[in-house]
């Protein structure tokens, strides 16, 4: 019989296509590997902005996730938006009540524009509940100052927040460099013994809406297929990579990237 790799997606739709489940789905897919989703909210977004944030019911997140799990069993699981505490919760019982593997945790919790993606009183149970429980954790340099509750100006700095990340129990740190000074864009490993670095040039382009989600569900993807931690983060970057350099230039604010261009390089 074929083997077919599934991984989930626990996070929020993006109406606009470029972050959220629709980039989780999408990047799957690019990668080979068989998509399901569990929505935790739906937002009104596009290129510009988000017009609105609709979060579902934690009993419509628990029944989606129950259904995932109990009949389709996937070997790797992501969450990006889960906007609660509530949700938090009730996310990370599932995972553990479903012995779930291979998680990736995408702490979301700004849009570019600035809209709030998760409430700041939530930020207690991701730290107490769900990173724990995460195989890898990939915050961008403002996400990681949060959780590791530091100031980050320079490269050493970000070091000490990935110790301080991975001592709450997570397996694997990203502290990823969008956001970074240095002249390229540069992703930081932590695996608890060594420091891995993933460099690529910066491009110099608005559209990067959606690049936080791609590059962790390409990360889901390749551990879903089997593959260790560090080579997934290095297929991860080059997917990224390839998909802001080949940008499609569509909405009139912060644009998708590209979701085809990797599979167009190979
Ligand atoms: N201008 C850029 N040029 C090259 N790589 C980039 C650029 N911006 C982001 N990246 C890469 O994209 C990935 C996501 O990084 P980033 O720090 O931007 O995450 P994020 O803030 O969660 O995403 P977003 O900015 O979409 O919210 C990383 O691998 C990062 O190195
Ligand atoms: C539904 C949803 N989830 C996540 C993000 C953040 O996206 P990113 O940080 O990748 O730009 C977003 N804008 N919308």
């Amino acid at each position: 019989m074929k083997k077919v790799f599934k991984a989930l997606t626990i996070a929020g739709s993006d109406s606009g296509g470029g972050a959220g489940i629709q980039a989780d789905l999408k990047t799957f897919q690019e990668l080979g590997v068989f998509g399901m989703s569990a929505l935790t909210a739906v937002t009104a977004q596009n290129t510009l902005g988000v017009q609105g944030v609709y979060p579902l019911s934690v009993e419509a997140v628990n029944e989606q996730i129950d259904s995932v799990a109990t009949d389709l069993k996937p070997n790797a699981v992501k969450t990006g938006m889960l906007f609660s505490s509530e949700i938090i919760h009730a996310v990370s019982e599932k995972m553990a009540m479903h012995q779930l593997e291979n998680i990736v945790v995408d702490p979301v919790m700004i849009a570019k524009g600035g809209a709030p993606l998760l409430q700041q009183e939530a930020v207690s149970a991701l730290r107490t509940h769900l990173l724990p429980l995460a195989t890898v954790v990939t915050p961008n340099i403002p996400e990681a100052e949060v959780i590791a509750d530091m100031k980050i100006h320079n490269l050493a700095d970000r070091e000490t927040a990935a110790r301080k990340i991975f001592a709450l129990g997570v397996k694997n740190v990203v502290i990823k460099g969008g956001h970074g000074e240095e002249e390229q864009a540069v992703d930081l490993l932590y695996d608890g013994s060594d420091f891995s670095f993933f460099k690529s040039k910066r491009f110099e382009t608005r559209h990067t809406h959606g690049t936080g989600c791609t590059f962790a569900a390409a990360i889901t993807a390749e551990l879903a297929a089997g593959k260790e931690v560090k080579e997934a983060v290095r297929t991860a970057k080059t997917f990224i990579e390839a998909a802001i350099q080949d940008e499609l230039g569509i909405g009139q604010g912060h644009g998708p990237t590209n979701h085809w261009a990797y599979r167009q390089k190979l």
